[in-house]
């Protein structure tokens, strides 16, 4: 992790130790500051020789100002050996929620570890004020945290084991179809009362839904996830950052236009949707049309006669007044507590018999493993697409300034009873925008990731128990694969490959190589050894900043190493008498500036079936119903069918597409706009712009190929089989799969002839697609041209350019 990086998080460390509350850093000082932990270290207390308040005493005083001095040292400890990581009990979008038990003192705690890769400095920095924030609640709806520390680039955050689980969870596992209304009432009115307080401390929520609803064994709903939560900057003026999860996002957050508290209510009324049907409305709908029909439509309400129980009136017209467009027409929190809905609402207890009862405990439930993608839209200085190769980043722009962050992340944890629907499906995560081929050490198969991974070596310095003891992970052995979403890169899942890739994790947008070690390199020419020891694997690009940077569409193999100088497959991990789930991350891409975003990139997709699934990269999660549904904070690459299928994950795959949304988000007419409608032109030949170059570099990098295919890979070519298929020639995958080479020694050649013709066939595809945005990018031109020579008003003009772009931007490779 770098310094940077880690003086940012050094604060952690002591956040626990701060010596204030929540309800002591009062707008008052918060306006001074300008940051709540500014307010923290200006707050008289904070200096006064006064011993740190606690988290314990702030546990004794919850709903009252005055602090317990009597704890001279914090209950919870910052040292990650006093933490023992147990059993995964949740997955969110940017983190994995483990059981744990603090150990000085037996008591059984939630730890949340996020892993910080994925983050840009200012999210980490964001998340540093909300976890000091979260530190200091005391209110009895407001999750706290006992503690946090770094290990490595992972963040833990230890906070109260809540073992109802989420609302989210809760439904998924007894309440598929939503909870009766008391029900509802009761959950609803104490995560009020969480809001009320946060907004009583200048403090937006942003991720107001039933996943982030968490109980207590006593029905005690808390507000929890402070990953996006905010706070009003220093004059208390509206927030732009474009924050929060597609479903339950306000229109005018979407809009990019500048919101207050009040975009907590309209999350909290689709919550109340959510508790009653089981799901957020437009929850099968991919996360742009969400954006589309949010924006577009009337705003979604409480079909009564369409639920499985009977609700009142009074419900949907709470839920009503909540999802009003205009921000303004939205009561406070405070005011929405006085609704007549909120009368029904029964003692918390109410919920152990009614819900608690009814569900598994949290430890026996099954708990999924998630791929999800998230996208940050905030306002900054540039433009910064990361859309294309650098010598083709798009630096101008006429109108207003947004900086686009993308990431994909996806979690692949063994969970303690592996099942079948636990299995992730690789293809089905893999990105179109990148071009990453994974192939097994000891099979012939290619699996595809656009994901980066880590080595076994990784995941062992990854887990929070690493080496028998607990989070003794640092950062020099955070080292990952060459797969970390770049262009041509195909790296293996083995171990030893794993291995071989550790000093490719700068890998960038280049050339494609296949790597030989350099003992047996003789040349900077491909070589292919026919030494049965070497297993040929297959390529991964060149950095960028390589010896080889002039170099272009050379081909290189790389042998593994013997079986002997693989590096060990991980032994299975535990602890004192509890077995320790050792967390496997396949990350998308890094959050980066060399990674991020790049649309520009294939992604080479082979499944082979179950049988290419590494064992830690147990990646067959992607069925639509588990994957997370992200925020728009991070973002990454989806296939089409992802687009598609996603039920209320994310956003959009490329940075094009992303920037298409805020535009589109921008330009839709619920709110007063500024942008003149030579702005809207302006943005959209921008896009065109990005689109045109897009397909540019997509062409040179076939051409690239297509070229070291027919020269710089003629060594290669030579070894393929006279009777090998062209698969340019063939019509479609399966009739690819049913290709039976007839050497069928099980020689190196064949792998490598596999992968080639494979790599033949994507660039087919590739071409294919590739005509196929030229048309659609010269029939959006003309619609354009025409529709200014029209000088149609902004009104007409945006809603119809933004479908045309969406529709064009999809799965461009
Ligand atoms: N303190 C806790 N006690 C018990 N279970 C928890 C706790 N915190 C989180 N969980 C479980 O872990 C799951 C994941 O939590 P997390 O906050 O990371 O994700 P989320 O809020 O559901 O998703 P997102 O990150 O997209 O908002 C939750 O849905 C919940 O079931």
């Amino acid at each position: 992790m770098p310094q940077s990086l880690h003086n940012s998080l050094s604060f952690l460390k002591s956040a626990n130790q701060s010596s204030t509350s929540l309800e002591r850093s009062p707008s008052s000082s918060r306006s001074r500051s300008g940051s709540i932990l500014r307010a923290i270290s200006l707050h008289p207390s904070s200096t006064a020789n006064q011993a740190p308040m606690t988290p314990l005493s702030r546990t004794s005083t919850i709903n009252s100002t005055r602090f317990n001095f009597e704890e001279a040292e914090p209950v919870f400890s910052s040292n990650p050996e006093d933490f023992e990581i147990r059993n995964p009990i949740g997955y969110g979008s940017s983190a994995v929620v483990y059981k744990a038990i603090y150990k000085p003192r037996n008591i059984r705690v939630a730890i949340k570890m996020i892993d910080l890769d994925l983050f840009e400095r200012n999210q980490i920095d964001e998340l540093r004020r909300e976890t000091a924030l979260m530190a200091l609640s005391k209110h009895p709806n407001v999750l706290k945290v006992h503690g946090s520390f770094v290990s490595g680039s992972k963040l833990y955050i230890a906070t109260p084991y809540l073992s109802g689980g989420s609302c989210l969870d809760i439904m998924k596992n007894g309440f598929k179809d939503g909870f009766e209304e008391s029900v509802i009432a009761t959950i609803l009115k104490q995560a009020l009362e969480g809001i009320i307080y946060l907004h009583k401390n200048n403090h937006i929520h942003r991720d107001v839904k039933a996943g982030n609803l968490l109980m207590d064994d006593q029905g005690t709903v808390l507000l929890a996830d402070f990953g996006v939560s905010s706070s009003l900057t220093e004059n208390n003026e509206v927030r732009k950052t474009f924050v929060g999860t597609p479903c339950w996002m306000a229109p005018e957050v979407m809009e990019q236009s500048g919101y207050d508290f009040k975009a907590d209510i309209w999350s909290f009324g689709i919550t109340a949707i959510e508790l009653a049907t089981g799901h957020a409305p437009f929850a099968k709908f991919s996360p742009m049309k969400v954006l589309m029909m949010t924006l577009n439509q009337s705003p979604p309400t409480l079909n009564r006669d369409q639920t499985k129980y009977k609700y009142t009136r009074t419900f949907k017209e709470m839920i009503d007044t909540c999802l009003c467009k205009d921000p303004s027409k939205r009561p406070a929190a405070e005011k929405l507590l006085l609704h007549p809905f909120f009368k029904q609402a029964k003692k918390k207890d109410h919920l152990i018999k009614t819900v608690l009862a009814c569900v598994p405990s949290l430890d026996q439930r099954p708990h999924k493993k998630l791929g999800f993608k998230q996208v940050t839209i905030e306002n900054t200085d540039q433009w910064d697409f990361d859309t294309a190769p650098d010598d083709d980043k798009l630096t101008t722009a006429p109108i207003q300034k947004q900086h686009i962050s993308f990431l994909t992340t996806k979690m692949d944890l063994p969970s303690p009873v592996p099942s079948e629907s636990d299995v992730p499906i690789t293809s089905t995560i893999a990105k179109k925008s990148r071009f990453v081929i994974e192939e097994t050490n000891d099979r012939n198969e290619v699996t595809v990731s656009s994901q980066r991974s880590l080595s076994p070596n990784n995941l062992l310095s990854s887990s929070p128990n690493n080496n028998n003891s607990i989070l003794s992970a640092d950062s020099s052995s955070n080292t990952w694969q060459s797969a970390m979403g770049l262009g041509l890169g195909i790296s293996s899942s083995s171990p030893t490959i794993a291995a071989t890739l550790q000093d490719n994790n700068q890998v960038k947008k280049g050339r494609f190589s296949l790597n030989q070690p350099s003992a047996i390199r003789t040349s900077n020419m491909p070589i292919v050894a026919d030494s049965p020891q070497l297993e040929a694997i297959p390529m991964s690009r060149i950095t960028s900043n390589d010896s080889m940077r002039d170099r272009k569409s050379r081909f290189e193999v790389q042998h593994l190493p013997t079986p002997t100088d693989t590096a060990p497959p991980p032994a299975p991990m535990s602890n004192s008498s509890h077995e320790i789930h050792q967390p496997s991350f396949r990350h998308g891409r890094s959050l980066s500036r060399e990674s991020v975003g790049k649309v520009s990139r294939f992604s080479i997709e082979k499944d082979d079936g179950q049988d290419s699934v590494h064992p830690f990269e147990t990646t067959r999660s992607a069925s639509p119903e588990y994957r997370k549904k992200g925020r728009f904070e991070l973002t990454g690459g989806m296939t089409t069918a992802e687009r598609l299928e996603s039920p209320q994950a994310t956003l959009n795959s490329t940075s094009n597409q992303a920037s298409i949304a805020a535009s589109m988000a921008s330009s839709k007419p619920t709110h007063q706009r500024s942008s003149s409608s030579d702005q809207q032109q302006a943005v959209i030949y921008h896009h065109m712009e990005a689109l045109l170059k897009q397909t540019e570099s997509q062409k040179n990098m076939l051409r690239e190929l297509m070229y070291g295919l027919s020269n710089g890979g003629g060594l290669l070519t030579q070894n393929i089989p006279r009777n090998s298929i062209d698969i340019r020639k063939m019509s479609n995958s399966s009739e690819y799969a049913s290709i039976q080479l007839a050497d069928t020694k099980p020689t190196i050649q064949n792998k490598i002839t596999s992968t080639l013709e494979h790599l033949q066939q994507l660039l087919a595809t590739s071409s294919r697609e590739k005509e196929q945005l030229l048309k659609e990018n010269e029939a959006l031109r003309k619609e354009i041209d025409s529709l200014r020579k029209l000088q149609l008003s902004p009104s007409v003009l945006k809603p119809s350019v933004s479908f045309h772009i969406a529709d064009s931007t999809h799965d461009p490779l």
